[in-house]
C-alpha cells in the first residue's frame, strides 16, 4: 500500500511537506531536533498533540486520512498502520502481563489471536508471556512493542527514534529485528537522527530542516554525496562522515 502525503502543514512547524513511500519501500526521515519529524509522523497517524491541526493531504492505500474521523482512523491504527516510538514504556501498560498486550491488537481489531508465545518467540522472547513491563529490561520492553507493532502485519510501520533510548549493542539487534521482521510488502516510515541507522535500514532518506523537506533520494547517494549545504554537516558530523 503506498503512503502519499502532499503538501503537509502544520502550523508553521511542517510546512510544504510532500513524499511518497511504495509498498515494501524502506523511507528514512532525519534533521535535527526540532525539525517537524515527529510532527510529520504524528500527522500521517492522525495523533497530532491537541491544538495542532494538519492541512493537505495524507492517503494511506488511496484513502484520505487527514479528513477522517477518530471513528475511521482508530480501526486502522494497529492494523493497517503501527508505530514504535522512543520510549517503549509509553505504549506499554505497566499493570497487564506482556503475552495479554501482545495479542491486544487482535482483540481490538476483532481478529483471531495468534498465541501470544508464538509472538513473543518472534521477537526473541520466548517464554515470557507471563512477565509485567517492569520485569523486562529496556531492549525487551522495545522487542514486545514491536510484536504488537507488527501482530496484524501493517501495511505501513513507523518507527520514532526506536533505538535512541537503548545502548548500543540492544540498539543494533532491534534495528535487526526491525529489518527482519517487517513483512516485505510492508512501508516503513523511520525517524532517527543516526545516519549509520539510516545506511542500515532505509532504501531512501528525506532530510527535513526547520520544517521542510530540503533534500530526499536514494539513501547512498544522500548519504555518500548530500547536495544541501545541512545534509553535509549533518554527514561531516556523524559516524558516516568520519570514516569517510
Ligand atoms: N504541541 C505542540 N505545540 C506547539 N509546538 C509544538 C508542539 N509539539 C511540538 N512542537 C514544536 O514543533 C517543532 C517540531 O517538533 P517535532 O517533535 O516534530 O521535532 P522532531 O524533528 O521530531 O524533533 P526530535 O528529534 O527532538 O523528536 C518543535 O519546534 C517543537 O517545539
Amino acid at each position: 500500500m503506498t503512503l502519499a502525503v502532499d503538501n503537509l502543514q502544520v502550523a508553521d512547524l511542517v510546512r510544504g511537506v510532500s513524499f511518497e513511500i511504495g509498498a515494501g519501500e524502506r523511507v528514512g526521515l532525519i534533521g535535527e531536533s526540532g525539525s517537524g519529524k515527529s510532527l510529520t509522523a504524528l500527522s500521517v497517524l492522525g495523533l497530532l498533540p491537541e491544538g495542532l491541526r494538519a492541512t493537505g493531504s495524507v492517503r494511506l492505500g488511496g484513502r484520505e486520512l487527514l479528513d477522517a474521523s477518530e471513528k475511521d482512523l482508530s480501526p486502522l491504527r494497529g492494523r493497517e498502520m503501527a508505530m514504535v516510538f522512543q520510549e517503549p514504556m509509553t505504549a506499554l501498560n505497566p499493570a497487564m502481563r506482556v503475552g495479554r498486550q501482545v495479542t491486544e491488537p487482535f482483540r481490538a481489531h476483532r481478529r483471531r489471536a495468534r498465541p501470544a508465545e508464538e509472538l513473543l518467540a518472534a521477537v526473541g522472547l520466548p517464554g515470557t508471556a507471563r512477565a509485567y513491563p517492569h520485569q523486562l529490561s529496556g531492549g525487551q520492553r522495545q522487542r514486545v512493542v514491536l510484536a504488537m507493532a507488527l501482530a496484524n502485519d501493517p501495511s505501513l510501520l513507523i518507527c520514532d527514534e526506536p533505538t535512541t533510548a537503548l545502548d548500543v549493542t540492544v540498539q543494533a539487534q532491534i534495528l535487526s529485528l526491525i529489518k527482519t521482521s517487517l513483512p516485505a510488502e510492508s512501508s516503513l516510515l523511520f525517524i532517527t537522527h543516526d545516519l549509520a541507522v539510516v545506511a542500515s535500514v532505509c532504501d531512501r532518506v528525506l532530510v527535513m530542516l526547520d520544517g521542510e523537506i530540503v533534500e530526499h533520494g536514494p539513501a547512498r547517494d544522500v548519504l555518500t554525496a548530500p547536495q544541501h549545504a545541512y545534509t553535509q554537516r549533518l554527514l561531516a558530523a556523524s559516524d558516516l562522515g568520519a570514516t569517510r
